[in-house]
């Protein structure tokens, strides 16, 4: 999975970063991780040493405020490997020396973060114990796993609201990030230019294990309108059970090869071959998936697994497109963001989501996609630092590199996907302290 070439990635460029921000986001199938790293010349093992190093790291802007350059990377684990997670981890503090130790980034004598465990509710910049570091997290597993995190980490996790986080993490990336959103139709991939003055309302429909719809209107103002259990779970579980595949990109890999049509029922085979135009239906619209496993006398072997991914995958995306489109007819949203890592960016997935969207309503709505599709969470939750106000010292503030243009300016939340981001679409950014 992409966390060993993550691990492999930190330890060949220790001496280039150093991690002082981490959030998760703990979900039902996977574990989102992001976490900050500074660009940094060298990096010792010894605290004091770091604690040095840190305060000649914090330089300072024109308005005096500490500057930490850096970029945000992304990392996940299935989350029944959290000990997968856990020793990543704990390889951070191995690779990067310290970090479970309270190193401080001290700006005069106001204590700016901590590294790693990155705040603590100490006020006065000293030392915090360990039993007072906290970690952002959010997702079901910030309430399910808060002991084994403490038990084996020796950290807190600190939970913020899973909605308000995917909230936090889709505004962040539509405004502040070039190149985040496209469209995806005939194997089309179209960047879509965002105004961020002209981003409300949407729809954001989060596709994890169960799926999540939110109508969004604002920056913390949304409502969760709908929802539906038929999910990535849904078509991970399913298609485990009826193709033994072992692991979810193999599932999906297979269904690039296989043909729908041999499992579902199509309006043709119910029609004789012929459409039934009068209610718009071609004879080639799946009119019953899987409908061809009721009447043909074949058991599940004599079925291509291909074909059950096929048709197990169209089945889920289409349900999905179908229900947002109807959300969004109902209050009347023109766009709709698709994420949550069942997309994977697979080009049928998205092709299948883009045409139900576009077929149910009649070309009005529009289905995009994000890049970062499956961090929605996590970086929700790592935002939620910046609202951290410890007596008003502790508030950070992401700062757009490379302005994307003069329109966004005014918003106090940039970052931008530098030109060459690596293929782990890690983001350039600075952090800000106030
Ligand atoms: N390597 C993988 N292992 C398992 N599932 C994967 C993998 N890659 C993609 N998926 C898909 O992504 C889904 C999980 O997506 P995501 O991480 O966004 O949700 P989650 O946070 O785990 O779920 P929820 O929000 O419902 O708790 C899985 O159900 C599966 O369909
Ligand atoms: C329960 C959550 C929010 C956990 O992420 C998600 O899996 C979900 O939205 N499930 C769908 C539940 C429903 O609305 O039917």
């Amino acid at each position: 999975m992409d966390h060993l070439a993550h691990v492999s990635n930190l330890r060949s460029s220790q001496s280039q970063t150093q991690i002082s921000h981490l959030a998760l986001d703990i979900g039902g199938s996977l574990i989102k991780l992001v976490y900050f790293c500074r660009y940094d010349d060298s990096c010792r093992d010894d605290g004091d040493e770091l604690r040095s190093q840190n305060d000649s790291l914090c330089s300072k802007s024109d308005n005096n405020q500490p500057v930490l350059e850096g970029r945000l990377h992304f990392a996940k684990f299935e989350t029944s490997k959290i000990n997968d997670c856990l020793d990543f981890l704990r390889s951070m503090k191995l690779c990067l020396g310290g970090l479970f130790s309270t190193v401080k980034v001290i700006s005069g004598s106001r204590y700016i973060s901590s590294s790693f465990g990155l705040f603590t509710s100490s006020h006065d910049g000293t030392a915090p114990p360990s039993d007072k570091i906290f970690i952002k997290a959010t997702g079901g597993g910030a309430y399910k796993f808060a002991d084994l995190f403490k038990e084996k980490l020796g950290v807190s996790l600190d939970k913020e609201d899973e909605m308000e986080c995917l909230v936090t993490g889709a505004n962040f990336l539509l405004k502040a990030v070039h190149q985040e959103a496209f469209t995806y139709l005939d194997g089309q991939k179209e960047f879509v230019q965002i105004d961020p003055n002209d981003l409300y309302p949407y729809l954001l429909v989060n596709i994890g294990s169960g799926v999540s719809m939110i109508k969004v209107d604002g920056d913390g103002k949304f409502e969760r309108v709908s929802g539906t259990s038929l999910g990535g779970g849904t078509f991970w579980g399913l298609g485990r059970l009826l193709t033994k595949c072992k692991n979810f990109d193999e599932l999906l890999e297979l269904s690039h090869q296989g043909n729908n049509r041999i499992v579902d029922m199509l309006v043709g085979d119910i029609y004789g071959g012929t459409d039934y135009a009068k209610i718009g239906l071609s004879s080639t619209t799946i009119a019953s998936s899987f409908g061809k496993a009721i009447s043909d006398s074949k058991e599940l072997e004599d079925y291509q697994p291909e074909d059950v991914s096929r048709s197990l995958l169209r089945m889920i995306s289409n349900n999905i497109g179908q229900i947002s489109y109807l959300n969004a007819l109902r209050f009347g949203l023109k766009r709709i963001f698709f994420a949550g890592f069942f997309i994977r960016g697979h080009a049928y997935t998205m092709d299948t989501i883009s045409v139900a969207v576009n077929f149910w309503s009649k070309g009005e709505a529009k289905a995009m996609f994000l890049r970062h599709e499956g961090f929605l969470g996590a970086l929700g939750a790592f935002m939620s630092y910046e609202k951290q106000c410890l007596d008003g010292l502790m508030v950070h503030k992401m700062q757009q590199k490379f302005p994307i243009s003069a329109s966004s300016a005014g918003d106090n939340i940039y970052c931008s996907l530098s030109s060459n981001s690596d293929e782990n679409g890690s983001i350039e950014c600075t952090v800000y302290g106030t």
